[in-house]
């Protein structure tokens, strides 16, 4: 069926004055840009909500890119008609109609601002609720738990009738939480941990750490891919890629080979602070969560972050893989994760990494190496590459 309208719904319910003001007009632009490659369709805020006017496009692929804009709570599709009975009776009863499955139980929730409407709310339930009745079968009404409320809005020239509601994404708007840096790696959580900070409205850029010839081009394009996957929530998002391979062969000639893993992400948080620094970004994130392997044991996590005050996020710390792996199928990073393309991490594996190393040990082997020099080369020569969201995507791929 054609609709008209898509009404946006939203509202961390604290926000107040001036946050709620910034949260709407972030929310706002954000909308604007994702729908940006659907030309003619209209973003608008009026009554203090946001519409967005399809200008005669198809609902449903806006509507799959709309799911992907954080902030947005529910989306209600809309049709608008003139104010006038015998088009609103019929509106109401093609909205009931199209849904699918169809509801077996539905009430009138008729409201008009322009009391010069010749009905009232109370009669305007009845004359749209009678018709549709007569129009439709199996279909009743229920005034306390109806499977559908129609709502009607009488608006001057024009009514509003609101049918399918959808959840939309939640979180807040991309862009509210200042900016942060994902150490992303070609695995399942990372790309799953910069979706939850990006749902918490956090601007993304990313770090990953490369071992070339170790690792191949193709386990970088990888990581490219699944920052690219990003995009679609992010927007925009930088991607600095660290060469990695030459600490990593000196770690291997002068490091015990248990203690590798741990002096070997010490350098990763060392630079992945420094490049943050450099580019305004005011925590780090990572997709680590408690348990899983050697370097994620509390005593492990103590020693690699003893070489940074830097704020760091880890929104995966309480989940099981099955949670984290449901996510990434959700957001589609899964299927780019799972490619058997070896990562920097897996190539200098050793035998048996130290579950709980000890910090004194840990700076011993690294005083063997010049940390300084090892990570200011390593910044100095990371590449940047600028990732934006793939316009064509919007056609191909469902978020739900
Ligand atoms: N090559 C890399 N580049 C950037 N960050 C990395 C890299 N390898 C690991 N990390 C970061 O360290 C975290 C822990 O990595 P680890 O390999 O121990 O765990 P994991 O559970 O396999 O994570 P993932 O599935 O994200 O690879 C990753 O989630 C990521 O944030």
């Amino acid at each position: 069926m054609k609709y008209d309208l898509i009404l946006i719904r939203y509202g961390e319910l604290a926000l107040k004055g001036k946050n709620r003001s910034d949260f709407e007009n972030r929310l706002l632009e954000n909308i604007r840009q994702k729908l940006k490659p659907f030309a003619g369709v209209k973003v608008k805020k009026t009554f203090g909500r946001i519409f967005v006017e399809l200008g005669g496009r198809e609902s449903e692929p806006v509507l799959r890119a709309l799911t992907e804009v954080f902030g947005i709570v529910g989306i209600s599709l809309a049709k608008q008609v003139p104010s006038e009975l015998e088009s609103i009776r019929q509106a109401a009863v093609e909205l009931v109609q199209d849904l699918d499955p169809r509801p077996r139980t539905f009430k009138v929730a008729a409201k008009r601002s322009d009391k010069s409407f010749p009905h009232t709310s109370q009669e305007l339930n009845h004359l749209i609720g009678g018709h549709v009745l007569r129009n439709t079968e199996d279909l009743r009404v229920d005034v306390h738990r109806p499977e559908l409320t129609l709502k009607v809005e009488v608006r001057g020239k024009y009514t509003y009738l609101y049918g399918a509601n959808l959840p939309g994404p939640g979180g807040l708007p991309v862009g509210s939480s200042g900016k942060v840096m994902l150490l992303l790696s070609g695995g399942i959580d990372s790309p799953v941990a910069g979706y939850l900070a990006l749902k918490r409205g956090g601007v993304l850029e990313a770090v990953h750490f490369h071992s070339y010839p170790y690792t191949s081009e193709r386990a970088k394009e990888k990581v490219v891919d699944l920052a690219r996957i990003l995009t679609r929530f992010g927007g925009r998002i930088r991607l600095h890629v660290v060469q990695f391979t030459e600490i990593q062969t000196e770690i291997r000639k002068h490091v015990q080979s248990s203690y590798s893993i741990t002096v070997m992400r010490r350098f990763m948080l060392r630079i992945a602070e420094q490049i943050a620094r450099n580019n305004q970004a005011l925590a780090l994130v990572t997709g680590e969560s408690l348990g899983q392997v050697a370097s994620q044991t509390l005593e492990s996590m103590n020693v690699i972050n003893a070489v940074t005050s830097y704020p760091i996020l880890r929104p995966l710390v309480g989940m099981d893989k099955q949670e984290i792996m449901t996510i990434s199928k959700k957001i589609g990073t899964y299927e780019t994760s799972i490619l058997p393309y070896e990562d920097c991490c897996t190539v200098f594996l050793p035998k048996a990494p130290k579950t709980r190393p000890d910090l004194k040990v840990t700076e011993e082997m690294e005083a063997k190496l010049d940390v300084d020099a090892l990570v200011q080369k390593a910044v100095e020569e990371t590449e940047v590459l600028d990732l934006r969201p793939d316009e064509k995507q919007e056609e191909e791929f469902s978020y739900f």
